[in-house]
Order: C-alpha cells, then structure tokens, then sequence
C-alpha cells in the first residue's frame, strides 16, 4: 500500500533522513519510533508530500506522491505534529471547511461530520471556536480533519500528545477501530503506545532505519526472551559441567566476579524454554550455591534505549546492561582497591616514620647516656688521682 524508497532529506549540511525504504501492508499500523530529532517528522512530511524530498521515492497503491501528488495525497489523512487548525472557526465549521477542500460530495458532508466528531468524541463542543478548546480537544479535532474523507491512508505524527490518559486510551482504541479501514503510519516516542497499538514498529534514529519488525517478534529477538543472570559460586569448571547438563542452551557468557569466588553469568536458552529449574537443579547437584538467580526479559523500552543509544545493532549488542552494569561495578571495585592499597601504603609509611623517629630518639639518648657515663668515669678518675696526690 504505502511503498517508502531510498528516502533521503538533508536541510543544507545536515542529513535529517538517510536513506530510508520500507513498505506498509493495507490495514497495517506502523509506528514510527525514534528520540527526538530522529527524522519521524521529517519523513511523514515527505510521505504526505508536504515537503520535498531530496531523493527518493515515496508511493501510495501505486501513485508516486513527487510526481502524481493530486492522486497521492487524496488517498492520505495527515494530522501533522502542530495540527494546522484556523482557531476562528466553530469545530463544525472547520470540518465543513476541511471537507470542502477535500471534495467530500455535499450530501455527505453532513452525516460524515457528525459521524467523524461522534468518534473523535468532540461533538460536544462542535459549535465551540477551536480558539477556546483545550491542548487535548484541539488535538483531537485534528485528528477528526484528518479522518474526513475517510482517505485510505492515515498519517498521525504524535496523534496522543497534550491527551490526559483516559483520552489518550480513547484515542488509541480508535486508531486501532481505524485500521479495518484504512492503513495507519503514526509516530510516537511513548513506547507503551506504539506496543499497544501497532503491528509493526520501525525504530530510526538520526535518519536512520535501525531495526523493524512486530512488538513481540522485537522483544523475543533481541536476545531478551529466554536470558538468565545467574550468579554462583563456584569453579568456571564445575559450572560449565553442569550447564552442559541442561538441554536447549544457546549461548553462555562468563561475566567475571564481582566478589571472591562468585561467577556472574549470562544464559542464553532456546526460545519457549525456561531453565531456571533445571539451573537450580544443576547448581545444587554441583555443590555450587546460586547467590542471584533473575530471568531478563527486556521490554520494548530496553531495546529502544539500546538500539538508539548506539547507530547499529551489533555495536549495542556489545553493550548489554549487565555487561555495563558488571563494567561499572568492576571499575568501581577496583577504585576501591586502589584507594585501599594506597591507604594501607600510607598507614605503613607513617608507621616506618614513626618507628624511625622513635630510633632516633633512643639512639640521642643512648648517646648522651654514654656520654654521661664517660664523663662520671672521668669524675671519678680525676678525684682518684686527686685523692692519691
Ligand atoms: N526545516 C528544517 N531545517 C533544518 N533542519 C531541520 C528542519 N526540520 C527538521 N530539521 C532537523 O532534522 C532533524 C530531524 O527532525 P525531525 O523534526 O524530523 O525529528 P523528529 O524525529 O520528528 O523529532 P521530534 O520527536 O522532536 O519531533 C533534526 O535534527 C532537526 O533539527
């Protein structure tokens, strides 16, 4: 239905949009994922063509949005992120104007409107000025201007924002009631929303397209589903001998110590298989204690942190969270250690110095001791020789 292809955009120097090429099933909901500055508005604006691209092409069922836009943009609703709404007019008067540049025929106007206003749950204010409605009211009389038409093909950039959370449940089920009609790209960085609501979730950031696949098929991919932090104590040996033991193993990472004669590990299984069971089992045959035991499932927030942290997937890969989190605590450790090594050097210096000093002193009084003691055996020598003369 909506085909993207080698889509780039630079404004001047900067590179907004790079490269990017995906299509959209009729019916599907997309959700556009990204951090702030990643291009989603950008490359909305390009599908809808609002703005031009500086390569690529972008289709709709076949109508080339650069070169055939009369056709291509029929088939979209577009609800920009700051909807473009004329604060001056009734809520019904803008759908009627909306619907006339739309060329929605006169004697379904009417009907649609309150049908469209019913849904987006604005109806009680259709006589209002947009002027006076609130963040969330205006959003959603937006989102009504871009349902008129009923256009194939619904392009919602942040379409819950300034919402309170019983609108924004609201407005996600009707995005979700939307799709049996039309085909749904929305952008949003609220991951619960995306997760809740899309198909597919495209993650870009800085123009880029990262990673796209299904909510649940992202979780379980990366590496997340079936992970195991064990910590245990233990021999490297007798650990390895008794994960040996257990079936549908994948991939098993030694995480080094944190503290004397304990092993941190990261188990990777099959999908579909717990084996904290059988671990626990193991271990205990093997005369190794589990101090730390957790199974990790990471959430879609995990994998958007990761993912967008670093551009590709390998370079986050390296960087799990326990593998920063165990870096971190080693380092930590080992600031520790230095600072006590150094201590101790110091308490042993200020010791030597005091036991030097102290020599010292007894070696001064050993001296004049002597001294003394020659003197009085001089005394003594001289009243003797006085005594005799
Ligand atoms: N008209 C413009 N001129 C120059 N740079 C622009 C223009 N519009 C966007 N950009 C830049 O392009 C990049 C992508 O911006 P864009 O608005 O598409 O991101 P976004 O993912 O929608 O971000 P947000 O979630 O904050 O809306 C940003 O670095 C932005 O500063």
């Amino acid at each position: 239905m909506i085909e993207v292809k080698n889509l780039v955009k630079r404004y001047g120097n900067h590179l907004a949009v790079d490269d990017l090429s995906f299509t959209v099933e009729r019916g599907q909901i997309l959700g556009f994922l990204g951090p702030n500055g990643a291009g989603k508005s950008t490359t909305m604006n390009m599908i809808t063509g609002y703005i031009a691209a500086t390569s690529g092409s972008v289709t709709i069922d076949g109508n080339d949005v650069f070169e055939d836009p009369i056709e291509a943009k029929k088939m979209i609703g577009y609800l920009p992120e700051i909807p473009p709404l004329y604060l001056d007019m009734s809520v019904v008067e803008y759908l009627e104007f909306i619907a006339e540049i739309k060329a929605v025929k006169k004697k379904e106007r009417t009907k649609m409107i309150q049908d469209i206003m019913k849904m987006t749950k604005v109806d009680d204010v259709s006589e209002r000025l947009i002027k006076h409605l609130s963040k969330g009211y205006k959003q959603r009389v937006g989102l009504a201007g871009a349902i008129v038409g009923y256009p194939e093909v619904l392009i919602l950039d942040e379409p819950t924002v300034g919402l309170d959370p019983k609108q924004i449940i609201e407005i996600r089920d009707l995005i979700k009631s939307l799709s049996k009609n039309h085909t749904i790209i929305l952008s949003s960085h609220i991951l619960s929303e995306v997760s809740a609501v899309c198909d597919k979730v495209m993650i870009i950031n800085k123009g880029k397209l990262i990673v796209s696949d299904s909510p649940e098929n992202l979780s379980k991919h990366m590496e997340g589903a079936n992970n195991v932090h064990l910590i245990v104590k233990g021999t490297k040996d007798k650990v390895m001998k008794a994960l040996n033991k257990i079936d549908g193993i994948v991939k098993v990472d030694f995480q080094g110590t944190s503290e004397e004669d304990l092993i941190e590990l990261k188990i990777q299984s099959k999908e579909a298989i717990d084996i904290r069971e059988e671990l626990f089992y193991a271990m205990a045959e093997a005369g190794c204690p589990i101090y730390g035991l957790e199974r990790k499932v990471m959430s879609l927030e995990d994998i958007f942190l990761e993912l967008t942290e670093n551009s590709t997937i390998t370079e986050r890969k390296k960087k799990s969270f326990f593998g920063q989190m165990k870096k971190e605590k080693q380092e930590e450790k080992q600031e520790e250690r230095q600072q006590e090594k150094q201590e101790e050097k110091q308490e042993q210096k200020q010791e030597e110095q005091a036991q030097e000093t102290q020599n010292q002193v007894m070696q001064v009084k050993e001296e004049h001791e002597k001294e003394n003691l020659e003197f009085e055996d001089r005394e003594f020598e001289s009243d003797k020789e006085e005594e005799e003369c």
